[in-house]
C-alpha cells in the first residue's frame, strides 16, 4: 500500500494533533479528518456524553471500530487520533500497517500550560485529578505505545515545518 498521502499523528492530549493536523492537510493537499469528531457525529454524542453515560470501555470499543471503518475507506488523508488511541486494541499496529504514524512528544509541562487554556470539563480523563500529576502517569503508561510510531518529534513546539521535514527526509531515504 502507497503512505505517502497517509498519515496519522498521535501524542497526549494538547500536543497539537488537531491544530497541526490541520496545517498539515492544507501544506500537503490532503483532507483532514479527527477521530473524536468522527467517533461525536457516529454516535450523535459528544465525547463527555459518551464517557458520562456509557463509560470509557464503550468509549474505547467506539474508537477502535471507528478507527478501523476509517482506515478501510479511506485513501488519503491527515488523521488527529485521539490521544488514548494507540494504547488500545490492536490500534496502533492498524494505524502503522494503514499510515505513516508520527508521536507528537511534548513535555508535561508544556501540556499543563496549554491544558490550561482549553477546557478541563471538555477532557473527561482530567476531571477531578490533579492535571500536572495525570499528564505525567499518562505519559508513563503510555509513552511504550506511543513509542512504536514510525516518526517522533520531540519538542515543546513542534511546526507542521518539522512535521513536512520528517516526511521528505523518509522520502529520499528510498
Ligand atoms: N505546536 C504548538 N505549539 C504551541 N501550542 C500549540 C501547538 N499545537 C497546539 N497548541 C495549542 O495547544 C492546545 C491543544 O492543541 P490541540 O487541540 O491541537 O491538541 P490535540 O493533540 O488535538 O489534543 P486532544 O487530544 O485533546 O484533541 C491548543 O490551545 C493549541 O493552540
Ligand atoms: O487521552 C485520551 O484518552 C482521550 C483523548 C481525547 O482525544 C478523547 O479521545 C478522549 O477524551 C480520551
Ligand atoms: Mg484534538
Amino acid at each position: 500500500m502507497d503512505l505517502s498521502n497517509r498519515i496519522i499523528l498521535i501524542g497526549m492530549p494538547g500536543s497539537g494533533k488537531t491544530t497541526l493536523g490541520k496545517e498539515l492537510s492544507e501544506w500537503m493537499n490532503l483532507p483532514f479528518f479527527d477521530l473524536d469528531d468522527l467517533i461525536e457525529s457516529k454516535e450523535e454524542k459528544t465525547i463527555q456524553q459518551i464517557f458520562g453515560q456509557e463509560g470509557e470501555d464503550a468509549f474505547r470499543e467506539m474508537e477502535a471500530s471507528t478507527l478501523e471503518g476509517f482506515c478501510n475507506s479511506h485513501n488519503k488523508f491527515v488523521l488527529a487520533a485521539g490521544g488514548g488511541t494507540p494504547c488500545y486494541y490492536n490500534n496502533l499496529e492498524l494505524m502503522n500497517a494503514n499510515a505513516k504514524t508520527i508521536y507528537l512528544d511534548v513535555s508535561a509541562e508544556a501540556l499543563f500550560e496549554r491544558m490550561n487554556k482549553t477546557a478541563v470539563e471538555k477532557r473527561p480523563l482530567f476531571k477531578n485529578e490533579n492535571v500536572l500529576d495525570k499528564i505525567k502517569s499518562l505519559i508513563e503508561s503510555r509513552r511504550p505505545f506511543y513509542e512504536k510510531a514510525k516518526h517522533r518529534l520531540m519538542s515543546d513546539s513542534i511546526s507542521v515545518e518539522d512535521i513536512s521535514g520528517i516526511l521528505k527526509e523518509e522520502s529520499h531515504r528510498k
